[in-house]
């Protein structure tokens, strides 16, 4: 179904606003955060994370990113509070990662770039049916930024990097079950929130972002683990190594980022 969009030279983030004209719009993401220029906001609560309940299903390849589901039939998980008027369901979490010891996060902290970032999907069940009718809702989605910065091994990753090569092509997913979030946050909940985007077509304008300020810690192996992924399907020629999967920092136009206290 026609040219796809991707990652390198000629179908990567500089082309796609031909397909997705939204690319330049007024709230896209990722952002390039300024810590000093954040405005603290006092009626900002904590955000809380009931992931408890949360039932991860697979894990799958789309051939943009490696991604775990779960199951969001019903409220077992959800983030409420901070800048949220209600709960968002969980309802999946992916990464996007550099090449060999270059930068690979999206969001960029003062021009800084971390090795990879997290995002943790979850939707808007309150106000919207659907995953989808939420994804295109200027309120629908909440993605969590969690910042992974090279160091010691972190000690539950394994538990993903030991399932990617199950996942190595697009189009291949295996089951997942028991997995939960939670293992990959870190010390401190205090984050910077502001409106912005899907970081991949259809870069709809849904999404409320809450970025967290204290990284994770992962190793230089396990992060490499995730460049044994493929960008291509098992049936194609090319083989293309899935790294630099991110895209660069958009313009802030007449938006403000708020921090926690
Ligand atoms: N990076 S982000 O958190 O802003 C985000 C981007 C897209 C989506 C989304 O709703 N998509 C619809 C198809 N899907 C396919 C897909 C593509 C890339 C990664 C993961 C998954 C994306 C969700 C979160
Ligand atoms: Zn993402």
């Amino acid at each position: 179904t026609g040219h796809h969009w991707g990652y390198g030279k000629e179908d990567g983030p500089s082309a796609w606003h031909r397909q997705y004209p939204v690319a330049k719009g007024n709230r896209q993401s990722p952002i390039d955060i300024i810590p000093n220029e954040a405005r603290r906001d006092s009626t900002l609560g904590p955000i809380f994370l009931k992931y408890d309940q949360c039932r991860s299903l697979n894990i799958a390849n789309n051939g943009h990113s490696v991604v775990v589901e779960f199951d969001d039939s019903d409220d077992r998980s959800v983030v409420l509070g901070g800048p949220l008027d209600n709960p968002y369901r969980l309802k999946q979490f992916h990464f996007h990662w550099g090449g060999k010891g270059c930068e690979g996060s999206e969001h960029t902290v003062a021009g800084v770039g971390y090795a990879s970032e997290l995002h943790v999907v979850h939707w808007n069940a309150v106000k919207y049916k659907t995953y989808n009718d939420a994804a295109a809702a200027p309120d629908g989605l909440a993605v969590l930024g969690i910042f992974l910065e090279l160091g010691d091994d972190h000690r539950w990753l394994h538990m993903m990097t030991d399932a990617l090569y199950m996942v190595k092509f697009k189009g291949s997913a295996t089951d997942f079950k028991g997995f939960n979030p939670k293992c990959l946050l870190p010390n401190s909940l205090h984050y910077w929130t502001y409106l912005g985007s899907l970081t991949t077509p259809p870069l709809h304008e849904s999404v409320t972002w809450i970025v967290l300020k204290e990284p994770i810690v992962v190793s230089e192996k396990q992060l490499g683990m995730f460049r044994m992924l493929q960008f291509n399907g098992e049936e194609e020629d090319q083989r293309m190594r899935m790294e630099n999967n991110f895209r660069p920092p958009q313009n802030l136009k007449e938006r403000i980022v708020r921090s926690s206290n």
